[in-house]
């Protein structure tokens, strides 16, 4: 599995801000974490010149270099960076570089800017208009990452690929959603992902659109699509959101629930049950200790959100403390 197909630590829409940046005269520094592709219509100038859909300083007339600072929307374990200079192409930067560190609570530009930084992606050359994918040897936890360019120019976006690490003190004692990517759950596996990536239903808040949700392919076979979520922690389902907000003509017909234990051994948790387009469905669920959930659409369609709200076991609660412990020492 190549570490893009891990979800964006850095995204805006999983909650990632660009703190502070050495400078940002000619495109805004927060265009680095959008999370549409880069676009780009050529001679389009306003009043600072040609407009970029990136992070773009100034041409530098003395020596340094230019920084920006990035707060993670969720903390985690990085496996891979991508710096993408798409568009820039007489005005990429001919080197940069990426650092993270760990920092509890909410620390400030000033207090982050004196913290211990480790190295995430060495001073590397890079080309113009090219989407750069450097892999990152799994480390400790990252809560923040630093870009750094040498000397100047623009940089379209950067994507921190990783996997999520929550506080424990987030859910360990409380019924939290257990199918939230916030909360560390994650797609492993489904039939068709032809618009949109089935994560999408993980994400926070309500869907905006079609498109902020998980859609498929029309089905032209007697089969139905399908997507696997590992659960954030091992748990307990004892309410199923499925919503089909936005999909009014291309909502399923029927959705199914199945609980998958530590050893694959399923249970139902939701029988394949009508829904409704353009509708936040709840239904009241009792499952066993499930690591894993499995949820069928039928025939094809998507679905805007799921959430599973319910219980971690006691185990879950301990393992979770342990490895944030661990991996925040780590870094
Ligand atoms: N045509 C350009 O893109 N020029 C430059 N940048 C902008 N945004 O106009 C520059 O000097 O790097």
């Amino acid at each position: 599995m190549t570490f893009t197909a891990l979800p964006d630590l850095a995204v805006r829409t999983l909650g990632g801000s660009v703190l502070a940046a050495s400078d940002e005269s000619f495109a805004e520094k927060e265009n680095l974490l959008n999370p549409w592709a880069p676009a780009f219509v050529p001679a389009t100038f306003g009043p600072k010149g040609q407009r970029y859909d990136g992070w773009e300083t100034a041409r530098r007339r003395a020596p340094g270099h230019d920084w920006a600072l990035v707060r993670l929307g969720l903390p985690g374990v990085v496996h891979g960076v991508v710096i993408d200079t798409a568009w820039f192409k007489g005005n990429y930067p001919p080197h940069a570089s990426v650092e993270a560190t760990a920092m509890d609570g909410h620390p400030s530009p000033a207090e982050l800017a004196a913290a211990d930084w480790t190295e995430l992606v060495p001073r590397s050359p890079l080309q113009g208009d090219t989407a750069h994918a450097f892999p990152v040897a799994p480390g400790g936890l990252a809560t923040h990452v630093r870009l750094r360019m040498f000397p100047d120019g623009g940089i379209a976006r950067l994507r921190v690929h990783g996997e999520v690490v929550p506080d424990p003190d987030r859910l360990t004692g409380l019924t939290v959603d257990l199918a939230a990517l916030e909360n560390g759950a994650r797609v492993v596996e489904c039939s068709d992902a032809f618009y949109s990536s089935p994560d999408n239903m993980l994400f926070p808040g309500l869907a905006r659109t079609q498109a902020d949700g998980w859609e498929t392919a029309r089905r032209r076979d007697d089969g139905n699509d399908w997507a696997l979520i590992a659960l954030a922690a091992p748990g307990v389902v004892r309410l199923a959101e499925i919503d089909t907000t936005h999909l009014k003509f291309n909502a399923p017909a029927e959705v199914a629930l199945t609980g998958l234990d530590e050893h694959g051994t399923p249970t139902v948790v939701l029988p394949r049950t009508r829904v409704q387009p353009d509708t936040r469905h709840h239904f009241r669920v009792t499952s066993p200790e499930v690591t894993h959930v499995r949820v069928d659409i039928h025939p094809d369609g998507g679905l805007a959100r799921l959430r599973l709200y319910g219980d971690l076991t006691p185990a879950a609660d301990h393992a979770l403390t342990t490895r944030w412990q661990t991996l925040r020492n780590r870094m």
